[in-house]
């Protein structure tokens, strides 16, 4: 795939890319199928607590009941909010609804524990669960949770009668402080409740997925990834890409995080360890912390001219390898590099290099160049359309290093 050439070409016809062409003609396809599936359904109002949402973005639905930690884990993975603070937020008195501006932008709408929806008349269905996205339920591990879980029950009842495709994702929440073995207890407990409820009444594979959450380590934000990446159309690409980029760079394990909520969007087929995510997405604070001090690379004519005078004598753009946000860190246990690189405003590469490769990284920054190049591709044209994700093959890499 040939995504350089053509750049930079003063004709009046702009220049499309073959990778662009691809991209529209897959792109056209999933919007013309997405119509057709749509086609049949109604536009949405919103409940009784106000506007309805934009159509086309994907939603997350944080249900659950009373004081079960919904608010927390939104304020945490959306705002920055440190875990200590959640203990302050007040009760949600009404439905909380907020767009998320992302690499695809989304819907968090943050429900009361003590409203359920079904049995509260006034709530329009279509317009809550209508659109395509996820049900987060989220049950207080520490908590008596049968009353919970029979609730749950029923509203997947209710949900696979009606809108059947909704994923439904449990999180057994708040499991800090709790034994390994009683957290697998629970797991195993609330999901046998689950299951046996649903296959009593004809509902065999429905989509119930469990996972053990907490906001007070990093199990909340690999959680909501999952959620969220069963929500990326052509998710498989952007893995082949990855992959593809770990062998050809020898990384151990790469991720795409989306920056602002440090969930991964996207890692290569190795399978994820807690901790290489824990290191890769705390290495993100430290260049976030960086940019943040020292600022981005707008810099004064007087230093321009300081660094492209003596010694180099050249360019400032002929002296680096990227004009994006690029670091590279060696951690001295394992002395394993970790290099981080922008992809756009939203999104970053981040990648843990195997032990002495760091002499290799021309040809890494090569690489990981054609592979950035790809992922923009990947995102631009369904992002510029405001509708899902399309996506294109993986880029065809370099040299081997
Ligand atoms: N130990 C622990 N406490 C948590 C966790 N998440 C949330 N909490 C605490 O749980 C309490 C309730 O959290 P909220 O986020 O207000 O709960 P909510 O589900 O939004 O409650 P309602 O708005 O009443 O529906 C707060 O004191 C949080 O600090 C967690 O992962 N572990």
């Amino acid at each position: 795939m040939d995504m350089g050439s053509g750049r930079g070409r003063s004709t009046a016809i702009p220049y499309i890319s073959p990778a662009s062409l691809n991209l529209t003609h897959v792109y056209e396809q999933n919007r013309q199928r997405v119509q057709k599936q749509d086609g049949t359904k109604a536009e949405g109002g919103g409940g009784p607590s106000g506007q309805g949402a934009a159509r086309g973005k994907p939603r997350l639905l944080l249900m659950g009941q009373r004081r079960s930690g919904k608010s927390s884990i939104s304020s945490v993975v959306f705002h920055k909010m440190p875990p200590s603070e959640t203990l302050f937020l007040e009760s949600t008195a009404r439905v909380q609804k907020e767009s998320m501006k992302s690499f695809m932008d989304f819907h968090v709408w943050d429900f009361p524990g003590q409203i359920d929806v079904f049995d509260t008349p006034g709530y329009d269905m279509d317009a809550i669960f209508g659109e395509i996205g996820a049900l987060i339920w989220v049950i207080d591990a520490q908590d008596d949770y049968l009353e919970a879980v029979a609730r749950l029950n029923s509203t997947i009842l209710d949900l696979q009668r009606q809108y059947s495709n909704i994923n439904i994702e449990v999180f057994i929440h708040k499991v800090d402080g709790l034994s390994d073995d009683y957290k697998l207890d629970i797991q195993r407990d609330i999901t046998i409740r689950i299951q046996d409820e649903l296959s009593d009444h004809g509902f065999e594979n429905a989509p119930v997925t469990f996972h053990l959450t907490s906001i007070y380590n990093h199990s909340i934000f690999e959680a909501f990834s999952k959620v969220i990446q069963k929500l990326i159309p052509r998710l498989g690409t952007l893995e082949a890409m990855l992959t593809s980029l770990c062998r050809t760079c020898r990384f151990e394990k790469a991720y795409l995080f989306d920056v602002l909520s440090k969930i991964y969007i996207a890692t290569d087929s190795a399978p994820v360890d807690m901790a290489s995510y824990e290191i890769c997405s705390d290495y993100i604070d430290v260049i976030i912390d960086i940019s943040e001090v020292y600022g981005t690379w707008p810099r004064s004519e007087e230093q321009r001219r300081q660094l492209e005078g003596e010694p180099w004598n050249m360019p400032l753009e002929d002296q680096i390898s990227t004009v994006w946000a690029e670091s590279c860190v060696v951690i001295s246990d394992g002395n394993k590099p970790i290099m981080l690189r922008e992809v756009d405003t939203y999104l970053a590469l981040v990648a843990i290099m195997k032990e002495g490769t760091h002499d290799k990284m021309p040809l890494v920054n090569m690489n990981v160049d054609v592979v950035v190049k790809g992922l923009i591709d990947f995102f631009e044209i369904t992002k510029a359309k405001g509708q899902g994700i399309g996506g294109v093959g993986p880029p065809e890499l370099g040299q081997e290093s």
